[in-house]
């Protein structure tokens, strides 16, 4: 009788359980058990917390913090977050998953269970926070921070891409001054037109900068590198800068000395700088001569000696000038900047690389004419010869033609307005720094802005002479080779 009692209700009870299952795991009751358990879990433990803030004190950006939230954005665990923020990748079709704030992410490391949290202060202010068992704190805590170092290292390698920042206007709101966007330019080092000798030495220069960090500790210095490019408009200085930091793999942070109020927002600006990173001043001549904002020569000194970045090290500086005339000498003070290179206007062999590269020619019949006018003085900037290249590219011939018709214009034009041999062929006003500025527009200029181009775009009549790179410390090379 009980047999057969049991007989009959045992397919109700099965179904009734299998039903059960079901219904737990395909509704939020299996989540709403997990929560339940966890929390009847952590209130049998006593908990320690570290809070992992995204500035410090003096508004630099934590680094830690940044490690660890790549390292937790690469956690699977992520993905169970009730709350995530979808990215694309960097290819078109990848997702990143970002941890949004105040949403609980676990990982287990050594057996133990940690957790973080992403907190949103109400100013806006984020801190990362960690959760660990006290009985495992001391067990775990480093050698964990060491292994999300080791991690974040190598993700870092894996997808390292340059980014450009920019210091937006002051926005006293927000944290950081910063604004920064995936760094595309397509120029190298090697696509700037300029003498190959003085590329390798740049090469070699940044090469054993990179490998000195014993050397400047030994000396006591911060671990700093500091360059010039100095050349008229449009002769590869922004280009080959965005070179050196792709040779580096250095983030480039530009500074636009237009939203700099003063001294200590410049100070405030180069905290905010990670490590491994090129600092970049472009047209400092001209900054120091319209003394736009109310910052000092000395908080520019200050600056260029690493005075502000002594909490920092392994960065870059980078500063661009038309010409050096109108400058302070102090700014050029030997030792102070420490490699200064010549960027000058086409020579004849210039253009032939010009030529190589952007319409295919190794050789060609119009050649020996390009030759003589630029034996006769004429010269154009490697942007304006590059652009009519580029405008004419079907046609070489047209192309060359052209060109020598831009350098003949260009003699003329110095011939009627007497501008030296040696002065910039460059005749666009000092406003007018865009390679889009036209390359026929001499005739609209005054003598009088003329002479003042002369005296800001003056550039030595020789190539050779020109390329000066001026190695200062001499030491430095010697010992870190
Ligand atoms: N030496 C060069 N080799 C190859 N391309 C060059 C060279 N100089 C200029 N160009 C081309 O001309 C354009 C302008 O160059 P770039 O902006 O680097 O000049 P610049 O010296 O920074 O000028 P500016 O002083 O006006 O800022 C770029 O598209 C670049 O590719
Ligand atoms: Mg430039």
């Amino acid at each position: 009788m009980v047999l057969l009692s049991l007989v009959l209700t045992s397919p109700v009870v099965i179904f009734g359980v299998y039903f059960l299952l079901r219904l737990v795991s395909k509704t939020s009751l299996l989540f709403i058990a997990k929560k339940w358990w966890r929390l009847l879990e952590d209130s049998c433990h006593v908990y320690q917390f570290y809070k992992i803030p995204k500035f410090n004190d003096h508004m630099q950006e934590n680094q830690l913090y940044t490690k660890v939230v790549t390292y937790l954005n690469s956690l699977s665990s992520v993905e169970d977050s009730n709350y995530a923020n979808l990215f694309t990748g960097n290819k078109s079709n990848d997702i990143t998953i970002v941890l949004d704030s105040d949403q609980v992410v676990t990982d287990t490391f050594l057996s133990a269970r940690v957790y973080w949290t992403n907190e949103k202060s109400k100013t806006g202010s984020t801190t990362l926070v960690l959760k660990i068992r006290r009985r495992d704190k001391r067990r775990i805590l480093r050698p964990y921070i060491q292994h999300i170092h080791t991690v974040f290292d190598e993700i870092e390698q894996r997808r390292k891409e340059v980014k450009l920042y920019i210091n937006a206007e002051t926005q006293p709101e927000k944290n950081g001054r910063w604004i920064s966007v995936p760094f595309t330019h397509p120029s190298t080092i090697e696509t700037t037109v300029i003498d190959a000798d003085l590329k390798n030495k740049v090469k070699s220069d940044l090469e054993s900068f990179l490998k000195s960090k014993q050397y400047y500790q030994r000396l006591g210095r911060v671990w700093k590198r500091s360059y010039l490019l100095c050349g008229p408009s449009g002769t590869g200085k922004s280009s080959f800068i965005a070179g050196m930091a792709k040779f580096l793999n250095y983030d480039i942070y530009d500074i636009d000395m237009r939203n700099v109020t003063d001294d200590s927002d410049l100070k405030m600006l180069l905290l905010q700088t990670t490590n491994k990173s090129m600092i970049v001043i472009e047209d400092l001549d001209r900054f120091l001569v319209e003394k736009s904002t109310a910052v000092t020569l000395s908080g520019i000194l200050n600056f260029m000696d690493g005075f502000f970045s002594s909490c920092g090290e392994e960065r870059v500086m980078v500063f661009t000038m038309n010409g050096k005339d109108q400058v302070d000498p102090a700014v050029l003070r030997p030792g102070r900047i420490d490699v200064h290179i010549q960027f000058p206007l086409c020579d004849f062999s210039a253009f032939k690389n010009l030529a190589n590269s952007h319409l295919g020619l190794k050789e060609h019949k119009l050649f020996p004419q390009v030759e003589e006018i630029f034996q006769s003085g004429a010269s154009l900037s490697p942007a304006e010869i590059g652009e009519i290249m580029i405008s004419n590219r079907s046609s070489p011939t047209r192309a060359l033609k052209s060109v020598i018709t831009a350098m003949q214009s260009n003699m003329a034009a110095r011939v009627v307005n007497k501008i030296p041999r040696s002065a910039s062929a460059r005749v666009v006003g000092i406003e007018d720094s865009g390679e889009s500025a036209g390359l026929y527009s001499e005739s609209v200029h005054t003598v009088r802005e003329f002479r003042k181009l002369y005296g800001l775009f003056r550039s030595k009549s020789s190539r050779k002479e020109a390329m000066d790179i001026d190695l200062q410390d001499k030491e430095y090379q010697r010992q870190s080779s």
